[in-house]
């Protein structure tokens, strides 16, 4: 068992807090239902990762009740057993170093369009600002080990999506850290909604790729507020 030094305390703490308290924001988006969705947080410098309980409601999730595993999977610390997405979300920041953070969700719009196969098409602004490309499908797996974390790091590597839909399931995100995960999740659900919406009426144009890339890039790098003088990268990077 990995037992985290004595200097990554401060920082394991600090992540049960924000962990715990990001499930908050899959309830009051309606991106879960029950139990159903979970978040976790890489413990940068170490081998570790802070995960939601297994079936836990989300208004009894306490920072103490998050557990501490490491990237294969295994409790370090915790009273209770991890999320059933445990495998997956270490496979992740074992395959992918520069994700921090990983969420789960069957939101119900975009599992409609997992249900289907279908990736979102790229079609509206919004689309092309946050995933610069169609929301890709990724393949079946079932519930358990690390196949889930296969098939998210098989479609997501060398795509500008942090969300995949994985068929027949729902939603996986990836981000710098866990509240841009948790980002990416509640804008996806934004987007499949819309483009349903849209394609009841009728086909629906995609956007042209160099309006995707312009919008995208505005988006990822001129958009909001930027580093400046008095506020680090670091406070920035999980926005
Ligand atoms: O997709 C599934 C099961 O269908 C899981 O992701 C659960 O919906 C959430 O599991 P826990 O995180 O509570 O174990």
């Amino acid at each position: 068992m990995t037992v985290p030094p004595p200097e990554l305390r401060p920082e394991i703490h600090r992540l049960r807090r924000e962990v715990c308290a990001l499930h908050a924001e899959l309830v009051r988006w309606g991106l879960v239902t029950w139990t159903s969705g979970n978040i976790s947080a890489r413990v940068p410098g170490a081998e570790l990762m802070v995960i939601k309980p297994s079936g836990v409601s989300y208004d009894e999730l306490t920072p103490e009740s998050m557990v501490l595993t490491d990237l294969h999977g295994r409790t370090v610390e915790g009273d209770h057993a991890p999320s059933s997405d445990t495998d997956a979300h270490g496979y992740v920041y074992r395959a992918m170093p520069h994700v921090g953070g990983v969420v789960h969700t069957h939101s119900p719009y975009a599992t409609a369009w997992a249900a289907r196969g279908e990736p979102i098409p790229c079609a509206i602004t919004a689309m092309a600002d946050e995933f610069g490309a169609d929301i890709p499908v990724g393949p079946f797996a079932l519930i358990g080990g690390d196949d889930i974390g296969k098939g998210v790091v098989a479609t997501l590597s060398g795509h500008r999506s942090p969300a995949v839909l994985m068929r027949s399931h729902g939603v996986f995100t990836i981000g710098a850290g866990p509240k841009a995960a948790v980002k990416a999740a509640v804008m996806c659900e934004d987007v499949a909604r819309t483009m349903h919406l849209a394609l009841q009426h009728g086909p629906v144009p995609a956007l042209a790729p160099e309006h995707v890339d312009a919008l995208y890039d505005r988006y990822q790098n001129v958009y909001g507020q930027r580093p400046a003088a008095g506020r680090t990268p670091e406070s920035e990077e999980d926005s």
